[in-house]
């Protein structure tokens, strides 16, 4: 038995869901590219939960089961009130809360497919009022209810900022939300499938995977991003700091990536966003500084940026704290979670993989006071 490191190119799963060949990415067969110009994230959902596109009728009852279930329990309220506030990060926050969401579903552990489908729709509905509630009460502000007649994309900026976003600020966080949304068999959602494959809850799964989401190898990355930006400053800072970094072979975040090769087919589309917010933002050395960071890792390492690397400056345009970028991962990859899990379920088999033992031989215990 010879270990894979990082379980590189193993194949692990058979899927419907998505794929990624020759670097293209693909949601149950839909271009990555067309669904990023065209769809709301609420069709994506539909898309990735059902395998295929809604009709109109079934988005607009999607779109009214998400507005009627995003209110969340007062105790999550209160619970985020009890944390350390300064110093707790949002993901854990968001971690605890998910896992305290299940606490209070009597349907938990009900396992029946359409029980479970209950749940997804319970918990797409309530982690963007989370997330957002989250940032308010640490702001020290009331959070605000959602506004059943917006859509999902412009719903979690109405309940960030307590005002209605403008056209140009819905497009793009829809765009971001549906270029999250899946992504094949990454950390996150191998992560909650190896939880719910034991047969443990919905929630389970999900409380499991936001803890591998979190990480600054996965989706933690957008938010070091941004500390990196922040840090270089201007861009006469930009080729100092990263020569710096290049010569020290350490990594540059928002680069790399496991699967992808010639480069992240997401990230051109938050490239030409980042621009065009920017820009409209005053802000636009921001998105120049990227482009100068962006041209020397690729010309100096050949390494593309991956998804997290134009989306931090995107988000910041849109007026998001910078450590609830990686929440906002979580709420649009948490459709994605979703659609593995039940196709967990719906096909399941224990997930236990071998270890390659490279310890000591056989050894003869000896006792405490002979060692
Ligand atoms: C949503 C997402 O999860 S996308 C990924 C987000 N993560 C990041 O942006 C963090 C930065 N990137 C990385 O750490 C990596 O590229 C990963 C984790 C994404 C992929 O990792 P792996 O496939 O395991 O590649 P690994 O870390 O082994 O790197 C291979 C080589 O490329 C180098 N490398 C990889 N990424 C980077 C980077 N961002 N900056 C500089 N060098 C890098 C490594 O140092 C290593 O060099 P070596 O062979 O000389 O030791
Ligand atoms: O697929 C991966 O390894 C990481 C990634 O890009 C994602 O989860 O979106």
């Amino acid at each position: 038995m010879t270990a894979t490191r990082g379980l590189e190119g193993i194949v692990a799963a058979e899927s419907k869901i998505s794929s990624i060949i020759d670097d293209t990415l693909t949601y149950v067969g839909y271009n990555i590219d067309d669904l990023a110009e065209n769809a709301s994230f609420e069709e994506v959902v539909y898309l990735l939960w059902h395998t295929r596109l809604p009709k109109a009728d079934e988005l607009a009852e999607l779109k009214q089961q998400l507005a009627e279930n995003a209110a969340i329990p007062q105790d999550i309220i209160a619970t985020f009130k009890a944390m350390p506030l300064n110093t707790v990060h949002p993901m854990a926050a968001l971690r605890t809360a998910i896992s305290l969401l299940g606490v209070y579903d009597e349907e938990a552990d009900e396992m029946t497919p359409e029980a479970n489908y209950r749940k997804a729709i319970r918990l797409q509905a309530k982690i963007s009022t989370i997330v957002t509630a989250f940032s308010r009460v640490r702001r020290g502000l009331e959070p605000v209810a959602p506004k059943p007649e917006l859509g999902y994309a412009a719903n979690f900026l109405y309940m960030l900022h307590g005002k209605e976003p403008e056209a140009i600020e819905i497009e793009a966080f829809n765009k971001a939300l549906v270029l999250h949304a899946d992504h094949e068999l990454n950390a996150s959602t191998f992560t909650a499938r190896v939880c719910v494959a034991t047969l443990s809850d919905v929630y389970s799964g999900i409380t499991a995977a936001i803890g591998a989401l979190k990480g600054p190898l996965h989706g933690g990355a957008n938010e070091q991003v941004m500390r990196m930006l922040s840090e270089i400053g201007t861009i006469d800072n930009v080729e100092s700091w990263v020569q710096n970094k290049l010569d020290n072979k350490e990594k540059i975040m928002g680069f790399g990536h496991r699967v992808y090769r010639k480069g992240d087919p997401r990230a051109k589309h938050l490239r030409l966003m980042s621009e065009k917010l920017t820009k409209l933002t005053g802000k636009p050395e921001l998105y120049d500084m990227s482009v100068k960071i962006h041209d020397m890792v690729v010309g100096q390492k050949g390494l593309p940026a991956n998804v997290d690397f134009f989306s931090a400056s995107v988000y910041d345009s849109l007026g998001i704290e910078h450590d609830l970028f990686t929440p906002i991962f979580a709420v649009s990859r948490t459709s994605g979670w979703i659609a593995h899990i039940l196709e967990q379920y719906a096909n399941n088999r224990l997930i236990r993989p071998r270890a390659e033992y490279v310890g000591p031989g056989i050894q003869k215990y000896v006792p405490v006071d002979a060692r």
